[in-house]
């Protein structure tokens, strides 16, 4: 989708929502801090006061029910003009965020702006559908822990059962991928866009959704929500002619525009939430995210620093990544900061007022999304109209025969053009076809296909640059022979009208001549040499008139020249932009490739190691093969020696019964201290052996795994 050109500065709006104390804190006896000016959109919180666009709650505040009309309204309608929007609920967790905007979908119950959003978008669609085709699509993301989930993945469980419990759950799909498109246009490859014709349909996509994201229990809230959510509305629009059909591929009216409602996690701190375990890392997560949001909410509000052209570190994090567009970017933005009116949540409070008194300053660039085709066409028709006014002042001369040959190749350029979007827009259905089917590839396959993709996407992007430079070159051709032709037919007009002026002169000196020799003839001569002057007289006179005429000619052809020297200077300006292009997506090719070929390098660098390391452990292998047989023989040698031991142990017990009498008890004791040696002394290399052998079968186990892990990434 490409955009007109600069169309309106505007800056963020901020709205803040001031919620009622809630119960807990009035159990926990807080007073109210928080005061708003009557009348004014002015907040104050200790010594501090602060002016926004727009207050609502509180007892002084604007009431709630008016933020739509006041904030919303105006973003929808500018919707079905083409342009973008974004809403943005900040505040810490719990100060009414998710209640604001809707998107928590509790016991069927519909309230906030998402809901409110949807009625007067099919109320405007309604009013207008017969008159503009619409197409409405919608997605539903969540960022959890820095990793980007689908809420409509059809594939994944529903998860109301764990929701209503409180417990953390996540989308069972793999992350979605963040893009940036050739024209800085940011989209999420492999999340569900799912296309909705009736409000019901919408509704459902947002319960599904609002079921699915992930929230959890909290001292601070009892379901907090654990991501940061953004429902996108997409709204197509193209007029439909008097026939009942749309334009197609012919019209230039064809808009797209996106609305993104973002309900952001609160920010927290770990002690007042009284969150340890996975709740801290969400937090952390939560916090680090805002914390990148509010660099570039700084980065861009600070009227200087945007005026040095400072870095926007928009690539800090995903949500800055995806909020890219509508914070100083191509949409209309409205901030609501929800704030608690607590004492106990005071310095929260005054953080986030903080935060959206900056995010006033930014100013965004909203214009309005047109297709790049319908766009190309419309310029080559209004250079068409220029033409035939050139062709109407020129009348009929030499010219309109170029004139009329250069119309006959525009309106050729211009079908060929719409055979191009035709097929642009076949390929588009196709890629995103192929795009949902790469979902279920595995990670390397689906990175070889999507670099795939992309050099072909770019290969494709070069060949239509260079055709349309080709185009460009040939039309500065055609000019450059216009003005040789202008030229010889601008010599010889002049050649004429000198001719013309010689010979004018020379009768008037004739003329001049005979006027003198007259004074010296007699009457009736006169007379005859009157007549005969008065009728050179009138022919002169009309000549003088003809003359007049090729000269205002002349003017004309001229202006014709100058016209022409302007179309010509345009031409060349747009080869060197398309040049500009050119080298620009030919960088980028070769940086992508580079990219690519580092990443299959690093690739093979893994493969290697692992193929090394499986050769380490096979030699590890062995080596305990060996220890392990040692080990045995050792073993086999000692339990030889025990059953020797054992049989000298009965002999001497044999002998120790018969000569009990006879032998002095000196020597017995002696054989039983020697045999009690060698007993401890054949215990400990059992134990031994016992260790060796355990240690030999678990390397074998790690072997063994290690080798699947090599034939499968080999494979
Ligand atoms: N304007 C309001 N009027 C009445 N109750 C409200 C209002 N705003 C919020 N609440 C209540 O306050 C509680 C917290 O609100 P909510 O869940 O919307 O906060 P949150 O900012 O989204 O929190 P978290 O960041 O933790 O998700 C909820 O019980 C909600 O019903």
């Amino acid at each position: 989708m490409e955009t007109t050109p600069v169309s309106e500065d505007c800056c963020v709006k901020v709205a803040v929502h001031v919620r009622p104390l809630i119960v807990d804190e009035k159990l926990q006896g807080c007073n109210d801090c928080v005061t708003v000016t009557p009348g004014k959109p002015q907040v104050q919180i200790g010594t501090h006061s602060f002016t926004f666009d727009h207050v609502y709650g509180s007892t002084t505040g604007s009431p709630a029910s008016s933020m739509f009309d006041d904030c919303i309204v105006p973003l929808v309608n500018g919707l079905f003009q083409g342009y973008n929007a974004t809403v943005l609920a900040y505040g810490q967790t719990g100060s009414g965020k998710t209640y604001t905007m809707g998107t928590g979908f509790k016991d069927g119950c519909h309230i906030g702006i998402t809901p409110q959003v949807m009625n007067a978008l099919f109320n405007k669609i309604d009013s207008l559908k017969h008159q503009i085709q619409f197409q409405l699509h919608v997605s539903f993301i969540e960022i959890l822990k820095e990793e980007v989930h689908d809420l409509l993945d059809p594939t994944s469980p529903n998860k109301s059962d764990t929701a209503s419990t409180g417990k953390v759950h996540v989308s069972g799909k793999p992350p979605i991928q963040i893009r940036e498109s050739s024209n800085g246009v940011i989209t999420l490859a492999g999340s569900t866009e799912v296309s909705v014709t009736t409000l019901k349909e919408m509704a459902a996509c947002l319960e599904q959704g609002s079921l699915s994201r992930a929230t959890g229990s909290t001292n601070m809230n009892n379901q907090s929500s654990r991501s940061h959510a953004i429902f996108t509305i997409t709204l197509e629009q193209m007029p439909i002619t008097g026939d009942g059909s749309t334009n197609g591929v012919m019209n230039e009216e064809y808009l797209c525009a996106k609305l993104h409602l973002v309900d952001l996690a609160g920010s927290e701190r770990a002690k007042r939430t009284g969150s340890d375990g996975m709740r801290f890392k969400e937090g952390v997560h939560i916090n680090k995210g805002l914390l990148a949001l509010g660099n570039v909410i700084s980065a861009l509000g600070d009227e200087k620093k945007r005026k040095e052209g400072i870095h926007v570190p928009y690539r800090d994090s995903k949500l800055t990544r995806l909020l890219q567009d509508s914070l100083g970017g191509n949409s209309r933005t409205v901030m609501i900061a929800c704030i608690s009116p607590a004492d106990i949540n005071a310095e929260e409070t005054l953080n986030t007022l903080k935060y959206a008194n900056r995010a006033r300053n930014i100013q965004n660039k909203p214009v309005v999304n047109r297709d790049p085709m319908s766009n190309e066409m419309l310029k080559m028709r209004q250079q068409l109209q220029y033409l035939q006014a050139e062709l109407c002042a020129r009348g009929g001369s030499d010219e309109v025969q170029v004139l009329k040959e250069r119309i006959a190749w525009l309106e050729a350029t211009n079908e060929d053009l719409c055979q191009k979007l035709h097929e642009y827009r076949k390929k588009c259905n196709i890629t995103e076809q192929c795009e949902i089917d790469s979902r279920n590839f595995d990670e390397e396959a689906a990175k070889e296909w999507e670099h795939k993709l992309l050099q072909n996407t770019m290969d494709k992007e070069l060949r239509e640059l260079n055709r349309r430079l080709e185009e460009k070159e040939s039309e500065m051709k055609l000019f450059g022979g216009d003005t040789v032709a202008l030229k010889q037919h601008f010599g010889k007009k002049i050649q004429e009208l000198e001719d013309e002026k010689r010979s004018v002169q020379q009768e008037r000196d004739r003329l001049l001549a005979e006027i003198e020799n007259l004074s010296a003839g007699s009457e009736g001569q006169k007379q005859r040499v009157q007549d005969i002057h008065a009728q050179k007289l009138k022919s002169l006179e009309a000549q003088i008139l003809d003359f007049k005429r090729k000269q205002e000619n002349q003017v004309q052809v001229l202006k014709l020249k100058h016209k022409s020297d302007e179309a010509t200077k345009r031409l060349q300006d747009e080869i060197q932009f398309i040049k500009a292009q050119k080298v620009q997506l030919q960088h980028r090719i070769k940086q992508e490739a580079e990219q690519f070929r580092q990443w299959k390098a690093s690739r093979e660098k893994e493969l290697l190691q692992l193929r090394k390391e499986g050769r380490r452990n096979e030699y590890e292998r062995h080596k305990l093969q060996a220890i392990n047989q040692r080990q045995k023989m050792v073993l086999q040698r000692k339990t030889e020696e025990a059953a020797m031991a054992t049989k000298r142990l009965k002999e001497l017990l044999e002998a120790r019964k018969s000569s009990a009498r006879d032998n002095s008890g000196m020597l017995l004791q002696t054989n039983e201290k020697a045999l009690q040696r060698w007993l401890e002394h054949e215990l400990e290399v059992m134990v031994n052996v016992h260790e060796v052998r355990f240690e030999y079968e678990s390397q074998s186990q790690v072997y063994v795994t290690k080798s699947l892990l090599c034939t499968n990434t080999d494979t």
